[in-house]
């Protein structure tokens, strides 16, 4: 079993290592091939070709999005172009993404970012090995990189 992961140089914090830890506890037969690129809408092309080289079963990328307009643009073009690479490829790639004006605080950031990637990792990880583990968990707001939102209980209907 092969995962696939790209990240950036324009991201201010090392997401993916935070995922392999993960990946590497919960799937510790996996191989991890990863790559680096400049910025994320260097991403696409990347996981495709990696992925196709490698012949990984799933991939995961991590993005960093800038406040401007123009940064969250970017990200919209890029996250459409990751949409047809996993319809190309018949493959999850998980996309971790932090939006730097989530929060004013370096700190929160960091936070942010470590949980996102690791409850990703291990969203991958489920969607591979444990997918009736997902289905338990429906409609109970999940959440990464914050606290979970909870289901809503019955007895409105
Ligand atoms: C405007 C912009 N914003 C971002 C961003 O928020 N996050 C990011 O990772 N990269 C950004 N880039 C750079 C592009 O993703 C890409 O690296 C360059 O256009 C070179 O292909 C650009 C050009």
């Amino acid at each position: 079993m092969k995962i696939c992961i790209v990240d950036t140089t324009f991201a201010r914090i090392d997401m993916a290592r935070y995922a392999i830890e993960v990946l590497q506890n919960l799937m510790p037969d996996a191989v991890i091939v990863r790559r680096t690129v400049p910025g994320i809408k260097d991403i696409p092309v990347e996981i495709k070709t990696l992925m196709q080289r490698e012949g990984c079963e799933a991939g995961m990328v991590f993005g960093w999005v800038g406040r401007s307009l123009v940064d969250k643009i970017s990200y919209a073009v890029y996250s459409l172009a990751l949409q047809l690479v996993q319809l190309e490829l018949g493959r999850h790639i998980i996309d971790v993404t932090v939006h730097e004006d989530e929060s004013e605080s370096e700190e929160e950031l960091y936070r942010i970012a470590a949980d996102r990637a690791r409850k990703h990792a291990e969203n991958l990880y489920l969607l591979l090995r444990r997918p009736e583990e997902l289905v338990r968990r429906a409609g109970t707001g999940r959440r990464q990189g914050y606290p979970d939102a909870g289901p809503i209980m019955g007895g409105y209907g």
